[in-house]
């Protein structure tokens, strides 16, 4: 992790996610016949080679659905995705030569398991339906369980109502290693386990990454374990982008009141830690219908009548570019925003 942190040289980015957008439409029913729920509106950003990538926020804010589009697993309303350079479901990168290279982690072990298989074959199945034969399938498979921390000898043959939670999760991360993706997207890998087990879980997902050179999108709404995992770290407030930028000093020096208010309202196990913001309170609007203007501003203690009327978009502070980028969607740090602390920021 911190490698990938430090590492310098210009950053390439592995995935460019442009403008992904998801409106599910809502059967007929109270908010009439065209509804739809906003789930995702305008995401970009960019994933970089070799790093961690952790997407936040509360639930319901669009997390799933943007790693879901990411993955080509449901079409987006608009928007496109470019791998390593091509355009994903171009004629230079088919939909399946992609999912071959970006595979996915869920948060439920045992659901993501068909019970009918032994963990042997349910690790050797994705390389043999991609040709690969049997016997170097299983051999994969026993590598993969070794890496993973699960003597082959002893877990190969079980079935997975055999293992504990986190034997299962192991066993889900070894799959999605088995067809030696590149870009690997863990959707609350952890969320469903002991803390003890949390641990050792996350530690393993860090080894994996130097020793297989993954990329990983960490999806969370555990703001501990993302300072943990991450390198850099994207806000998503009600379908779009609130703020993203280097974990660490997106931690230390929040710009959007979103992340000031999630981050004072994540637990502490230090009685000394104080509050820098009030906690969030009350829950997000429907997003079925989010205010026009910004999607915070029910809840924003900086709201002025301003922020009813113009969307913000996503913005630079300072110069830093790529994985050094620290951007964020507030009328308050934009100094021509009409917005009374932007101006008072730069008078
Ligand atoms: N298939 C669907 N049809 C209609 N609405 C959906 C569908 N999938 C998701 N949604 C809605 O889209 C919004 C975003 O959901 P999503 O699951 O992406 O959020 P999330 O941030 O991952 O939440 P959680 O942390 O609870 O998993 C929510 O309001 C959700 O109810």
């Amino acid at each position: 992790m911190e490698q990938a942190r430090d590492r310098g040289g210009p950053a390439q980015p592995l995935v460019i996610a442009r403008g992904l957008t998801k409106h599910f439409p809502l059967k007929r029913g109270f908010f009439g016949g065209d509804a739809k729920v906003k789930a995702a509106d305008g995401v970009d950003f960019e994933i970089i080679k070799g790093e961690t990538l952790a997407i936040v926020g509360e639930s319901g804010c669009g997390k799933s659905t943007v790693s879901r589009l990411l993955m080509g697993l449901m079409p987006p309303t608009s928007g496109e995705v470019v791998f390593d350079g091509e355009l994903v479901g171009s004629s230079a990168l088919a939909i399946n030569d992609f999912r071959r290279q970006a595979q996915m982690v869920f948060q439920d072990s045992y659901a993501s398991l068909n019970s009918r298989l032994s963990i042997e074959e349910s690790i050797a199945f994705p390389p043999m339906v991609h040709g690969l034969s049997r016997g170097k399938a299983v051999a994969r498979a026993h590598e993969l369980l070794e890496a993973v921390g699960l003597a082959s000898a002893q877990y190969a043959r079980r079935y997975p109502h055999e293992l504990s939670g986190g034997q299962r999760q192991r066993v889900n991360i070894a799959r999605a290693l088995a067809l030696r993706p590149r870009l690997v997207i863990l959707d609350e890998p952890v969320s469903a386990l002991d803390k003890s087990v949390e641990a050792q879980v996350l530690n393993l997902l860090i080894d994996l990454k130097e020793q297989f050179g993954l990329t990983y999108l960490f999806i969370s709404h555990d703001l501990n374990v993302v300072h943990h995992m991450a390198d850099r770290v994207l806000v998503m407030y009600l379908g779009r982008v609130a703020e993203i930028g280097p974990v660490d000093e997106v931690f230390r020096a929040p710009a959007h009141p979103y992340t000031r208010a999630l981050l004072a309202s994540r637990p502490s196990m230090d009685p000394r830690r104080r509050r820098t913001a009030p906690p969030l309170l009350g829950d997000p609007p429907n997003p079925v219908d989010p205010p026009p203007g910004c999607r915070f501003i029910s809840r924003c203690p900086l709201a002025e009548p301003v922020c009813a009327t113009c969307l913000p978009e996503l913005t630079g502070m300072g110069s830093a570019t790529g994985r050094n980028r620290h951007a964020a969607a507030c009328l308050s740090i934009l100094p021509s925003s009409g917005h009374s602390l932007a101006s008072r920021m730069v008078a």
